[in-house]
């Protein structure tokens, strides 16, 4: 099969990251005999110094033309600590996602039996731990009307939700209830906010269509609480944008780092592939930055885009060999930690060998 890849690397460890799950996406190609062409192209804090805007056209038009995008990450200290920057790495990616009406991003939250031990919880409460919060990813607060006003002294971010957008998003969840335990959990702060009060009304609307599944409705605190408390709670999460960035966060901490969970952006003219995580500036060129949450959103990829699904299981396979063999990145390690470019090789070579 022909795949067609636009790779966008982005920024901080970023271009690092993106070589290692290159290297697994190069050696399953080669496994099963696909025809990989990619491309790269640039986004965040590089596409403004090199081309005065985060999401140049020519970056948009290589991910139109493409099959799939795998993105690594973007931003960089000089904007985050620069509130009057105009021009910030992190309109890119919300143009991307706007222009590519990526809708849905799907952020999977599985535990590693041989990382238990890492997670701040206890063993009972992380182990078996599996379910999928599903992120809207286009409306809310990040695209509503924003503004100043009493000359600069008084801002204001607005969140603002259409029938449809809520309908779409619920309607996919649904979809990944029906696949998974039937049970899907509306997160929302209908005790309080407008935009909430559609979705559970919409919600409420469309749950007789779906009586095979259970349909839960839990406010956003009670559910940054449950999450830590009863992760086994979970099936599927489907929630707001905001919402969806933090809670999956959060999430990360069940499963031992943030390093670790990939995500999939669905959208109307392609898919977006990247780990949840951001440009995580600290480690920028010290080889150091986990590679597996790219890695998986690689085994996403696959299994999203191309219905590829034994390429995806072999990139999956290799990822719990490295971590059984503890061939890790010092945030999650216990002895000997492994370079972010070793744990690359070693998966490359163990989808290789398979
Ligand atoms: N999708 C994205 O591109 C994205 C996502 C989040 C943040 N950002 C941007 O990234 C920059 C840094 O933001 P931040 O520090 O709040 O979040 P971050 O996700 O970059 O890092 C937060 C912390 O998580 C841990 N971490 C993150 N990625 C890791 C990895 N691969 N391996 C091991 N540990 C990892 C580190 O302890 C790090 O200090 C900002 O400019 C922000 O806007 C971008
Ligand atoms: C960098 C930022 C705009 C982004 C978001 O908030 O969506 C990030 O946190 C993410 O989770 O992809
Ligand atoms: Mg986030």
């Amino acid at each position: 099969m022909k795949l067609k890849l636009a790779v966008l690397p982005g920024d901080g460890i970023g271009p690092e990251i993106i070589d290692q799950a290159m290297k697994a996406v190069k050696a399953v190609a080669l496994k099963f005999n696909h025809e990989l062409e990619y491309n790269f192209g640039l986004t965040g804090a590089v596409a403004i110094d090199k081309l005065g805007e985060p999401y140049p056209e020519e970056t948009h038009e290589l991910c139109m033309q493409a099959d799939a995008v795998l993105f690594g990450a973007i931003g960089d200290p000089k904007y985050d600590n620069d509130p009057k920057a105009k021009v910030r790495p992190e309109q890119g990616l919300l143009l991307m996602r706007k222009k590519l009406g990526l809708y849905a991003n799907i952020r999977p939250v599985e535990t590693f039996e041989s990382l238990l031990h890492k997670s701040p919880l206890r063993r009972e409460l992380v182990e078996g731990a599996d379910f999928v919060a599903i992120r809207e990813l286009t409306g809310g607060i990040y695209f509503g009307e924003k503004g100043r006003k009493d000359n600069g002294n008084t801002a204001f971010d607005t969140c603002t939700y259409t029938r449809d957008e809520v309908e779409r998003i619920l309607k996919l969840g649904y979809e990944f209830a029906l696949k998974r335990n039937k049970k899907l959990t509306v997160v929302d702060k209908a005790n309080v906010l407008e935009s909430s009060r559609l979705w559970r009304e919409v919600a409420q609307e469309m749950a007789p269509n779906y009586p095979d599944v259970k349909t839960e409705y839990m406010f956003v605190d009670n559910a940054a609480m449950q999450i830590i408390q009863w992760p086994k709670n979970f099936d599927v999460m489907v929630t707001e944008n905001m919402f969806g960035d933090i809670l999956t966060d959060e999430a990360s901490v069940i499963t031992g780092s943030l390093g670790l969970l990939p995500s999939a952006s669905i959208g109307i003219h392609t898919s977006v592939f990247e780990p949840i995580h951001g440009s995580y500036p600290q480690a920028t060129g010290k080889n150091i930055a986990n590679p597996i949450a790219t890695i998986l959103s690689a085994a996403m990829l696959f299994e999203y885009a191309f219905s590829l699904m034994d390429e995806g299981k072999l990139i999956r396979d290799a990822v719990a060999a490295s971590m059984k063999e503890q061939v890790v990145t010092e945030d999650i390690a216990e002895g000997k930690a492994y370079k972010t470019s070793e744990v690359g090789d070693w998966i490359a070579d163990y989808i290789a060998k398979a």
